[in-house]
């Protein structure tokens, strides 16, 4: 069946795979705070549909979370040569998650933060406190979405796939950036 998404792409583009991985405590999704993750009911909510907006793309996504950086860490070592680019809520890893951002840069292959809530005004109002938060992720990551819930992964999954369909940018995750 032809979708809208399917328009975006060229015909005979390719079935990229891309792993998704959500952190720490996105696993208890649907008893976070309704104010910034907003009434999406639980974590197999999102992942089926981001695995829905990917059929519909004509790309395969391998859902992965955990509560456990170890965990996290052995998915991506042990999927790294099956997928062509990853989308990742680094979560509560955004701020030291410095093994899964190493790992995944290890990968070479592009990689998109992606997250509920728009971090830089969630850490300035929620953490001031703590002074100048960043995310560890964003300083090698391909991309950035943030700020629109669970769009967020919507908006990554299609633009990571038409950046790997791209000769001139990804091209199919031989590339960095
Ligand atoms: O667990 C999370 C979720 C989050 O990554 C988001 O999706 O907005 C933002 C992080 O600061 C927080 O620790």
């Amino acid at each position: 069946m032809t979708t809208v998404l399917d328009s975006f792409r060229p015909d005979g583009a390719r079935r990229w795979r891309i792993g998704v991985i959500d952190g720490p405590n996105m696993p208890n999704l649907g008893n976070r705070s309704q104010k910034i993750y907003g009434p999406i009911r639980s974590l197999a909510d999102l992942q089926d549909l981001v695995r829905r907006t990917a059929d519909d793309l004509g790309v395969t996504v391998t859902p992965f979370a955990s509560n456990h950086e170890g965990e996290i860490l052995d998915f991506i070592h042990a999927t790294a040569k099956d997928v062509d680019g990853w989308i990742i809520n680094p979560a509560g890893l955004t701020t030291y998650g410095e093994a899964t951002r190493h790992a995944l840069d290890d990968t070479t292959k592009p990689v998109v933060e992606v997250h509920f809530s728009n971090t830089m005004r969630h850490f300035a109002e929620v953490a001031p406190h703590y002074g100048q938060q960043t995310s560890r992720f964003t300083y090698t990551a391909t991309g950035l979405v943030m700020g629109l819930r669970q769009y967020s992964y919507l908006g990554a999954l299609l633009a990571l796939t038409l950046a790997l369909d791209d000769d001139d940018f990804l091209a199919g995750g031989t590339r960095r950036h």
